[in-house]
């Protein structure tokens, strides 16, 4: 079984995120023959394209000047085979890099969400979850981009800048000086310009993920909107957010306008100035036409090739923005640690029943993101093995709070939670999680079909188990009914059932789980009387010499419980028997006669 690396505190740490493509090498590692290829192909094409000015010499030199159509049919002979080579250079390169954008991409992507399972709820609750989604999508789709064109467009151009330097020199010193003056003047702009399209690309990006947040939050909650009759409102209030990632956009733009329209304006006065020197060489008769032609070649090459790296410098700025956000994913770390600890499964089952098997020694908790709260405090208290557990106690008093801290979704700040007689902490966390079946108080669906959300709980388990499992929860009949039956899907979070439905389908993923361990938090609120019958009737066995935790406000559940715990304002005040607590505890009392009330309503409607 694959254990969850150990991980330690601090949700994101900027400081410590390296920014630049560079922290993504190890990502590029596994691809190096494909890189060296690309690279081999990168110099063919490169080298080819430079041997094409001094293909356009021989033909106007030997070719044109000298009216021999021997040395005109040779001339173009080797042009013609300069244009084959780079053809297929240039496919290769082509296919070659942009394989290599589209593989690394697609592993950072699993590389990210895998490291995203693998963090504690409170890093979702400080980084929404539709940013981080648009960090996935957009973010990556940016690095693709950029590292299957524009990484390649800059390596290409840095070929063709020096080789044509090199060959400027060689033919014509003179000028080419003349030419590398100019190069600083294009230089210190592209780096201006870079830097700030850098900055610029990163809040634009950030603004991109706003737009997505809000998208995907009026979506997914359109019913409320339109009870709320919201539309306009949020529609007006979208049209500021896009028009927001508009504005910082257009500044982008400006800026790397701004460093096109520099760049063309000095390379190309640097080249008429070249040229008004060359003619009159050429004049002079100091060079030949075929000279000059070819130096020009080589200039437009450099010139070509500083306006194409500035160009791509402003995506690579974007990409390195892109990267850092990524990054930040990919080196959050959880505030919950897995321990070392394999499970002591055989201990568990010698525990034998009425003996301790959960212990909450001293607990305070806080929520991360309400520091200043203790939604936990002083809280002592044990279960024994086989026992059911009421949790009782007005909304708010920490009951689901109690649920989330022995499937470790977070620590307490103080004291600790002990199974089988060891603090959790030192457990694996998938080991330990796998010995609690959770109903949950809002049951999640996946849009996918029956068979799929039910086996959830239980991945080997074959279509007859769910369907066992399915008759048990009473869920069967409903679903049988269903257009395509255990083969419907269920749509997004589930839509297509009811709440009662969800809830039934919630408790048979907890009976296919078959966890030592049942954590019912309001399992059957939902459920109408008949079908509250029925399920409590599926939950008796499935209890039976089961450790049982159930959050109840259902009298039924209470009756059946071995003690109740009654909490407020996340304390224990008192525990004992339904009937004990009707005389020691005045909350109890009060929530009891509640319920009895309601219940006697219910009877008499
Ligand atoms: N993720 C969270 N972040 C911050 N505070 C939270 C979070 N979840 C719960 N709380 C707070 O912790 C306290 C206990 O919440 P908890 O959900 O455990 O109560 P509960 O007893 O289960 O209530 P209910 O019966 O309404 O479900 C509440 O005051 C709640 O506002």
């Amino acid at each position: 079984m694959s254990k969850p690396e150990n991980v330690e505190n601090a949700i994101v740490d900027r400081e410590r995120v390296d920014s630049g493509i560079k922290t993504f090498l190890p990502f590029l590692r596994p691809y190096r023959r494909h890189i060296v290829l690309a690279l081999i192909a990168l110099v063919v094409t490169a080298g080819t394209m430079l041997s094409l000015g001094k293909g356009v010499q021989m033909l106007i030199d030997q070719g044109l000047a000298s009216g021999s159509e021997a040395g005109l049919t040779h001339a173009l002979m080797i042009f013609i085979a300069l244009v084959f080579l780079l053809g297929i250079g240039s496919f290769c390169r082509f296919y070659l890099v942009s394989w290599i954008g589209e593989r690394v991409v697609a592993d950072i992507r699993q590389a990210v969400f895998a490291h995203l399972l693998t963090l504690s709820p409170s890093f979702f609750e400080d980084n929404s979850p539709s940013e981080i989604q648009s960090r996935i999508t957009s973010d990556t789709t940016l690095l693709q981009s950029v590292i299957g064109s524009s990484l390649s467009i800059a390596l290409r151009s840095s070929l063709m800048l020096i080789g044509g330097i090199l060959f400027l020199l060689v033919m014509h010193f003179k000028l080419t000086l003349i030419l590398l003056t100019c190069v600083p003047f294009v230089i210190v702009p592209v780096v201006y310009f870079g830097r700030r399209v850098r900055r610029l690309s990163r809040d634009s990006q950030d603004e991109v993920a706003n737009v997505g947040r809000y998208l995907s939050q009026a979506l997914r909650h359109i019913k409320v909107v339109q009870a709320f009759t919201h539309e306009k409102h949020d529609a007006q209030r979208f049209s500021a957010t896009v028009d927001r990632a508009f504005n910082v956009s257009v500044k982008r733009i400006q800026q790397r306008s701004w460093l096109t329209l520099m760049v063309i304006l000095l390379s190309m006065s640097g080249i008429g100035v070249m040229l008004w020197f060359g003619g009159k060489d050429v004049i002079s008769g100091a060079i030949s036409a075929g000279d000059l032609a070819s130096f020009l070649f080589y200039s437009i090459i450099v010139a070509g090739a500083v306006g194409a790296i500035s160009e791509v410098m402003g995506e690579l700025q974007r990409a390195a923005g892109a990267a850092e956000r990524i990054m930040e994913l990919l080196s959050a770390k959880s505030v919950v640690v897995s321990g070392s600890t394999e499970f002591p499964s055989q201990r568990m089952a010698e525990i034998r029943q009425g003996e301790e098997v959960i212990k909450f020694d001293n607990v305070e908790f806080r929520y991360p993101t309400r520091p200043d709260y203790a939604a936990l405090k002083n809280l002592s208290f044990s279960i024994k093995q086989g026992e059911m557990l009421a949790l009782v106690g007005p909304s708010g008093a920490g009951k689901s709070t109690l649920f989330e801290l022995l499937l470790r979704f977070y620590d307490p700040q103080q004291g600790g939670v002990y199974l089988a007689g060891e603090n959790i902490k030192e457990y694996f966390l998938d080991d330990l999680r796998q010995h609690f079946a959770l109903v949950p108080q809002e049951t999640v669906l996946f849009d996918q079909t029956v068979y799929d959300n039910l086996g959830y709980a239980n991945r080997n388990a074959s279509k007859e188990s769910i369907q066992y499992a399915a008759s048990q929860a009473n869920a069967h009949e409903f679903i049988a009914r269903l257009d395509k039956g255990y083969e419907t899907r269920l749509g997004e979070d589930g839509v297509r059932l009811s709440g009662g439905q969800r809830q039934r389908v919630a408790i048979a993923r907890a009976i296919l789980k078959d966890a030592p361990i049942l954590l019912l938090d309001e399992a059957t609120s939902a459920l109408d009387a008949e079908s509250e019958n029925k399920v409590q009737a599926a939950l008796e066995p499935l209890m039976k010499g089961r450790t049982t935790l159930v959050i109840a406000h259902r009298l039924a559940t209470v009756l059946n419980a071995d003690r109740i715990v009654v909490m407020d304002q996340g304390e224990i005040i008192a525990q004992g028997t339904h009937v004990e607590l009707l005389e020691t505890c005045a909350l109890y009392k009060r929530l009891a006669d509640l319920q009895f009330n309601q219940h006697d309503d219910a009877q008499s409607d």
